[in-house]
């Protein structure tokens, strides 16, 4: 199946790989011209056959949405856009309609795997209508992992649920990656465990907290048993953000996602304005000691 693929970055670059290994032919564009098959948007439009499909890649926000736009101004009625990116599920239903306006179709695609997803394969939560999303079926099974496609992929519902499913996906990653951070630190603290990377390598089979990211723990542990080269510093792209901000529209408690993002911001702060003004009311109620900031 021919398809154009527009962002080849960490992600989109090994899913043209992947999507060249299983016979598709991918036109893919990239404003580095070292990784782009083509010079512009419009030379990749040029060079698909109608009815053409053109997978979206790019980080979110302005870059998918100037994308979409630009799509638009090119395509025509019949042909689909595939939105692939990590962007928020209530920007969908303006992409669709953008192009609905020329009569083209829109479906867009949570995909998780990272850099892992080239070898392993993705991940793919879709929104859009069944017939769309039939149409591009050949893609999403080359790019999903192997073995049932039930176990790799979900049409989750309508335009938007793929993103929206995505959100939930990541808000999870959050929350899971902290209880396994939270009980590597506490590992790390103790005066009677002595071996925490064997420890927690021990936990990757059989137990009931083996998983994927702890995998992924014990081999950062292999290449670093303290992480004494990382800095407690985290960033978050906004799935988590988007995930808090939904549970609390439909008042749903998710405590834990929550403290999982709240140890993110924290952990960005040299020192805590909150924490002085709690030392500073200590102080004041009880004349509890107070640590000064050049101690
Ligand atoms: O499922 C995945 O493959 C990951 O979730 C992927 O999508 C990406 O690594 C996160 O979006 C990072 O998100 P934060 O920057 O918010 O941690």
């Amino acid at each position: 199946m021919q398809l154009g693929l527009v962002g080849l970055g960490r992600m989109g670059f090994n899913m043209r790989e992947r999507l060249r290994a299983a016979g598709h032919d991918v036109v893919g564009y990239d404003r580095n011209p070292d990784v782009s098959d083509v010079a512009s948007i419009a030379e990749l439009v040029q060079k698909l056959a109608a009815p053409r499909i053109v997978w979206i890649m790019v980080p979110h926000g302005d870059p998918t949405r100037q994308t979409v736009e630009a799509l638009a101004g090119l395509l025509d009625e019949g042909d689909l856009v595939i939105e692939g990116g990590n962007s928020k599920f209530t920007e969908d239903q303006a992409n669709a309609a953008l192009l609905a306006k020329k009569g083209v179709r829109y479906v867009d695609v949570g995909v998780s795997g990272g850099v892992w997803g080239a070898k392993n394969g993705y991940g793919l939560m879709a929104g859009g209508d069944a017939e769309d999303i039939q149409r591009a079926m050949p893609i999403f099974d080359a790019l999903r992992p192997e073995g049932p496609r039930e176990e790799g992929f979900a049409h989750a519902g309508p335009v938007g649920a793929g993103h929206y499913a995505k959100m939930v996906h990541n808000g999870i990653e959050y929350g899971l990656m902290q209880a396994y951070a939270e009980g590597f630190e506490l590992l790390s603290a103790s005066d009677v465990v002595t071996n925490v990377p064997a420890t927690i390598k021990a936990w990757s089979r059989g137990t009931v907290v083996r998983s994927w990211l702890l995998d992924l723990l014990v081999r950062a542990l292999e290449e670093d048993p303290e992480l004494s080269e990382l800095r407690g510093y985290v960033n978050d792209s906004g799935e988590g953000r988007w995930t808090v901000e939904e549970a609390i529209n439909k008042a749903v408690p998710t405590p834990v996602i929550t403290a999982s993002l709240y140890a993110r911001f924290a952990s960005r702060q040299e020192d805590s304005p909150a924490m002085k003004a709690v030392a500073a009311l200590r102080n004041q109620f009880g004349g509890h000691a107070v640590q000064k900031s050049e101690d």
